[in-house]
């Protein structure tokens, strides 16, 4: 990673902290080459700077021309207007990468300078503990070398796949909100387990050590998924049981809508914005 580099963040959510956190923590890159903005919630920044140590100021004092890498990091509804506020303030060299749901590399380019370098990234909130699955798909002007800058900085946040820009909806639908599915799943099994009688923590370390053995045997081993299932499943015993009773009240098809209403929500968002006034 260059020493030098520079990277702002425009958007101090949620998101943005969890990038933040990661490339500060990994020491990809040292508090001082950091920013981050946002309107005008000083609190907010001034919180970021006591965590990290980075630097925090208010979008309109923000000199944009001082970094080489800035990251969208607002909601995809304020997208159209920061990128129409920075379009004469950037230069063809800087890049510009995108963590937003639903904003393709060619909303960006057409809202920003003709041959502009853009790249559009999903990573997730597991970023805070360098753990995200992070896809990019990066736009038509954009150089080589600034994808390999791109990898190298998502690194630090977590394994980053270079995907094309058409499954990026359903790469949103499966690793962008793909935790929540299973901070959905605990939260459920702490109530199941309190209702039985446990201790919530207790149920809450144990149901995510079952949840992370089952990720490392799906990452480490050569069997397929439907295989690794086959090989808990005693004939008439437990497991057998707890998996019909999923399939009865629609294990399987809960999953293919919630990654569906996923993807469907980020097309969604992509064709708004696109029959949005300012756009035409
Ligand atoms: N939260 C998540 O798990 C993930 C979020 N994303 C994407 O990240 C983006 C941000 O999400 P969150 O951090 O959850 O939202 P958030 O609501 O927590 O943060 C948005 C931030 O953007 C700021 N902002 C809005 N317009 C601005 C402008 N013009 N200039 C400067 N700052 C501005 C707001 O003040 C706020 O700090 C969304 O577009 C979302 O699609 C992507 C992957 C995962
Ligand atoms: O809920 C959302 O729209 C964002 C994008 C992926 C995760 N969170």
């Amino acid at each position: 990673m260059a020493t030098k580099l520079r990277v702002a963040f425009i958007g101090a959510g949620n998101m943005a902290e969890a990038m933040i956190s990661g490339i500060v923590e990994t020491k990809t890159l040292e508090p001082e080459q950091v920013i981050v903005t946002n309107r005008s919630d000083e609190e907010r920044l001034l919180e970021l700077h006591n965590k990290y140590g980075i630097q925090g100021m208010v979008r309109d004092r923000f000199p944009i021309d001082s970094v080489d890498v800035i990251i969208l990091a607002m909601k995809p509804k304020d997208a159209e207007t920061c990128l129409l506020s920075i379009k004469d303030q950037i230069r063809p060299n800087q890049v510009v990468m995108s963590v937003l749901a639903g904003i393709s590399t060619s909303f960006m380019e057409e809202h920003l300078q003709a041959d502009q370098q853009v790249i559009r990234v999903m990573p997730n909130t597991s970023s805070m503990i360098q753990e995200s699955a992070t896809a990019i798909s990066p736009g038509e002007n954009v150089t080589m070398k600034n994808v390999k800058l791109a990898k190298a900085l998502l690194k630090a946040i977590g394994e980053v796949y270079v995907i094309e820009e058409d499954q990026m909806d359903l790469f949103t639908g499966i690793a962008g909100s793909g935790p929540a599915y299973y901070y959905y799943l605990m939260e459920n099994i702490e109530k199941i387990a309190n209702e039985n009688g446990m201790d919530p923590s207790q149920a809450r370390q144990i149901g995510a050590q079952t949840i992370l053995g089952a990720a490392k045997m799906m990452l480490e081993r050569e069997e397929s998924p439907a295989q690794l299932r086959k090989n808990i499943t005693s004939k008439n015993g437990t497991t057998a049981s707890g998996l019909e009773a999923l399939a009865e009240n629609g294990g399987g098809k809960a999953i293919k809508a919630a990654i569906e209403g996923a993807m469907n929500r980020s097309k969604e968002i992509s064709h708004q914005l696109e029959k949005s006034p300012v756009h035409q």
